[in-house]
């Protein structure tokens, strides 16, 4: 399909180009999954996995994310802002499934990218914001999210993927690949006041 198809309605447009996400091979991920599922075929007919798209404002993304973190009355002019500014920048890799049946927002990652000007001007992801609705969890769409933006980051030539968690999700961040490295694992902070 054209990117001009996905970008020809105002709402359906997307932050990245969809293409990108059905050529993922899962078989490279250390991920267990039974029964096995992808981002091309994510098991279930109503179930799809896609980057952002500017209507997911009405289909309940800020409220998913609310799961996660507070994230403060968005309006729809603020989202759309932002969803441009994104957009426009590059690297902001936001990835949803969407249960279809009911067309709403039900799991999310985001992928960042960082240019460098170290390793040869290489590419650095981080894993940012994953959330699964929690009536849906337990089902392997935190798996099925997260090995999605990592083979995005190895797809888009990153030479590493780091991200920061809860001690209680190391075990889940392990069997997708994840490792605490000796001697340089620790996340360190500094908070400023949230913007009212
Ligand atoms: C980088 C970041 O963004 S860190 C922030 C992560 N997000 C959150 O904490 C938000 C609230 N939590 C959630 O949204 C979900 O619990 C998620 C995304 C962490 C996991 O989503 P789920 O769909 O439940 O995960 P999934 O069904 O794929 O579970 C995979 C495995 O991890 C384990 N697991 C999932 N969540 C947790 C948890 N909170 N604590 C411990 N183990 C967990 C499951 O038991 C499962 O193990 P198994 O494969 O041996 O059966």
């Amino acid at each position: 399909m054209g990117i001009e198809k996905y970008n020809q309605d105002e709402n359906s447009e997307y932050i990245y180009e969809p293409q990108i996400l059905q050529k993922l091979d899962f078989s490279k991920s250390p991920a267990k999954f039974n029964p096995q599922i992808s981002a091309a075929q994510p098991g279930e007919d109503w179930m799809v996995v896609r980057p952002l798209q500017r209507d997911d404002y009405n289909k309940g993304f800020l409220q998913l994310l609310s799961q996660l973190t507070s994230t403060g009355n968005i309006s729809r002019k603020q989202f759309d802002e932002r969803f441009t500014q994104m957009k426009n920048a590059g690297g902001y890799y936001v990835t949803v499934i969407e249960d279809k049946r009911i067309s709403q927002i039900i799991g999310a990652a985001t992928l960042t990218i960082e240019q460098k000007f170290i390793h040869n001007c290489s590419v650095r992801g981080r894993l940012e914001d994953v959330v699964v609705n929690d009536t849906y969890r337990g089902k392997q769409l935190g798996k099925l999210i997260v090995v999605t933006v990592s083979l995005l980051a190895q797809e888009l030539g990153c030479y590493k993927m780091s991200l920061d968690c809860k001690d209680k999700l190391i075990k889940f961040y392990e069997s997708l690949g994840y490792k605490l490295e000796p001697g340089n694992s620790n996340a360190m902070n500094m908070r400023f006041e949230e913007p009212s």
